[in-house]
């Protein structure tokens, strides 16, 4: 499978500039995945590479084939760049049946009836609804619509995925079932994907790389765990995941390490790795919830009141109130309602900016 090069996608809409600079790789056989909030430009970035959006600047290029560039006024139609799309909503046609549907886009090609016959076998098989060839789209269940969609899109061996929202209007558990169902299929044959989401927890679970969005442009770009854990960005922090955040001043000491020192906790806080904070003595750094580590005894930190325990099966979650800062601490079990000290170990806290 090919890889796709985007770089520096511009596009507006009058005045309104919803792609600002847009670049970014998607390697062979890789899922990435576009997430970030409501009206971010994920899927203008997915519609550009269909070829159902025209960029005002910038070129899109799929293996050797330019799909787009703008300088040179290439903008190869949709249809002639063979790539298997599955859109939000199911677009199965309620009057064809399942193997209807699928084999339609090699009739419109005009391949034999066998090889569409062959082909259509072939592919409900992969998405586990060889017995459901003869059903009509109403005879199925929400997530059985959308696997027959994906079938579609596979039917004709596109040579990338596109998937935008393909499971929103599944309900939790569906939708979790659809997830690893479409994990494993995209590794097995080992199609180069470009998936859009607002769901962190689906970006999380699915993709090889996660591209953060806001606003047009690319905040963050990296594998779930690097995203999670260095987040660099407050943005990308606040909406993978939750997280604290304190500000404070920097102190380099001897042997390399940084301390944030804020009031609350006397002997800083020692925060690891890139990015640098920049020059300025001020700096914000990002703890997930899960990272601070509650004890009894004074000497691991300061002194804590909780203010409030939700308790949500696997885990605590509690509010804390340390002066006036406030911190959410996850933990296994429910903290003890008085005599709480507050440690956050080295290595957890990055900055962000
Ligand atoms: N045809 C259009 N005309 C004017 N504005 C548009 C058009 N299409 C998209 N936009 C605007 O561009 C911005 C990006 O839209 P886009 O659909 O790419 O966002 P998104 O991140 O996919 O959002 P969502 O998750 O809600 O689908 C939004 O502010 C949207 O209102």
């Amino acid at each position: 499978m090919p890889e796709i090069r985007v770089r520096n996608l511009t596009k507006s809409f009058g005045a309104h500039r919803v792609l600002d600079d847009v670049t970014f790789t998607v390697r062979d056989k890789e899922c990435v995945t576009l997430l970030g909030p409501s009206g971010c430009g994920k899927t203008t970035t997915l519609m550009s590479i269909a070829g159902f959006q025209t960029p005002d600047d910038g070129t899109i290029v799929c293996g050797d084939h330019v799909f787009l560039n703008a300088e040179k006024r290439i903008d190869v139609p949709a249809e002639r760049r063979n790539l298997g799309i599955v859109f939000q909503s199911y677009a199965v046609w309620p009057h064809l049946t399942v193997a209807g549907n699928v084999g339609f886009p090699l009739r419109i090609r005009r391949q034999p009836k066998r090889v569409i016959a062959e082909r259509v076998a072939e592919v409900l098989a992969l998405v586990e609804l060889d017995a459901y060839a003869d059903r009509y789209p109403y005879q199925l269940s929400g997530g059985q619509q959308q696997r027959v969609a994906l079938a579609r899109a596979l039917a004709y061996s596109p040579d990338v995925l596109l998937l935008d929202e393909p499971f929103s209007n599944l309900d939790a558990k569906l939708r979790e079932r659809a997830r690893e169902w479409l994990k494993q299929l995209q590794h097995s044959l080992g199609l180069t994907t470009v998936f859009v989401t607002h769901d962190q927890d689906e970006a999380m679970a699915l993709s090889d790389r996660i591209i953060v969005m806001s606003g047009g442009r690319i905040l963050r770009e990296g594998t779930p765990e690097e995203i999670y854990r260095a987040p660099a960005d407050r943005r990308v922090a606040e909406f993978v995941g939750q997280c604290n955040f304190l500000t404070g001043t920097v102190q380099a000491d001897g042997d390399g390490t940084r301390r944030l020192l804020v009031p609350e906790f006397t002997d800083g806080i020692a925060v690891c790795g890139k990015p640098d904070p920049g020059a300025g003595p001020e700096a914000t750094i990002a703890v997930r919830p899960e990272d601070i580590v509650l004890t009894t005894d004074p000497g691991d930190g300061p002194e804590a009141r909780v203010l409030d325990t939700s308790y949500l099966g696997d885990h605590y979650e509690s509010q804390l109130a340390l002066g006036a800062l406030r911190l959410i601490v996850r933990t296994t079990a429910r903290p003890a309602a008085d005599a709480l000290h507050v440690r956050i170990p080295a290595g957890v806290a990055t900055f962000v900016h």
